[in-house]
């Protein structure tokens, strides 16, 4: 079985952003390493999400890199990415696996130990956890848990932990000192000069 990835991009969309040119810089860096997240604000409508999403998801097979949908579970299967991630306010975590089916992967949003192993129990396959710093990416966020709240999630559970917010190369030592398996990006990567460096950046850390 292949190694779960652990860079994952989460794509930007926001105004004057440029996601599929970032995701092949980075497909181009991390290639089968990356797992590509198509994230879209909450306004944008199903048949965009689905457009990007089917745009993405071919990179990725080219790039033979992992596809995952965040939310629109529907789109995930539509165009027939290898899973999806959920947070508290989608659809619950074991739903989420019965649209999915067994043996999709499936990303769960956990903040602490007892909500991360109640994901795992309900069919996760690996966690985003955070906010691990604070972000300006996204509004809404409660206060960042730091190392030491990636740590006690890592801690409770057996699957790959995933520290999100925030995110830099130069942090991420000390999120797998934490026990991170690896990180997810936005800024990162979207509002670097040159993405390609930003992943390379990335990538030397976590490898
Ligand atoms: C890897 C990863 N971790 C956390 C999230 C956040 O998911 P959620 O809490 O559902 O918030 P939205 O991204 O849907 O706004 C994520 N997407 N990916
Ligand atoms: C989409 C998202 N979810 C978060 C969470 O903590 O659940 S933080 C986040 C945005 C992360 O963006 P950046 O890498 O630019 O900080
Ligand atoms: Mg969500």
């Amino acid at each position: 079985m292949r190694p779960f990835p652990r860079l994952h991009l989460i794509t930007d969309t926001r105004p004057g952003r440029e996601p599929l040119a970032v995701v092949e810089a980075a497909l181009g860096v991390a290639g089968e390493h990356l797992a590509v997240q198509v994230r879209v604000e909450d306004d944008a409508t199903d048949r965009e999400a689905y457009e990007l999403a089917a745009r993405v998801r071919a990179l990725c097979a080219e790039a033979r890199a992992i596809c995952l949908v965040n939310d629109r579970l529907h789109v995930a299967l539509a165009v027939g990415a290898d899973g999806g991630h959920v947070g508290a306010l989608d659809l619950p975590v074991d739903a989420a696996r019965r649209v999915l089916g067994p043996y999709a992967i499936l990303g769960a949003t956990a903040r602490e130990p007892a909500t991360a192993r109640a994901a795992v129990d309900a069919g996760a396959s690996y966690l985003g956890v955070g906010p691990a710093y604070a972000t300006r990416t996204k509004d809404g966020l409660p206060t960042p848990i730091g190392v030491e709240g990636v740590a006690a999630v890592a801690r409770a559970v057996g699957v790959p932990v995933i520290a999100i917010a925030g995110v830099t190369a130069e942090r991420i030592p000390e999120l797998r000192a934490a026990g991170a398996h690896g990180v997810a990006v936005i800024g990162a990567l979207s509002q670097a000069p040159d993405p390609v460096e930003a992943t390379k950046a990335l990538w030397d850390a976590l490898r």
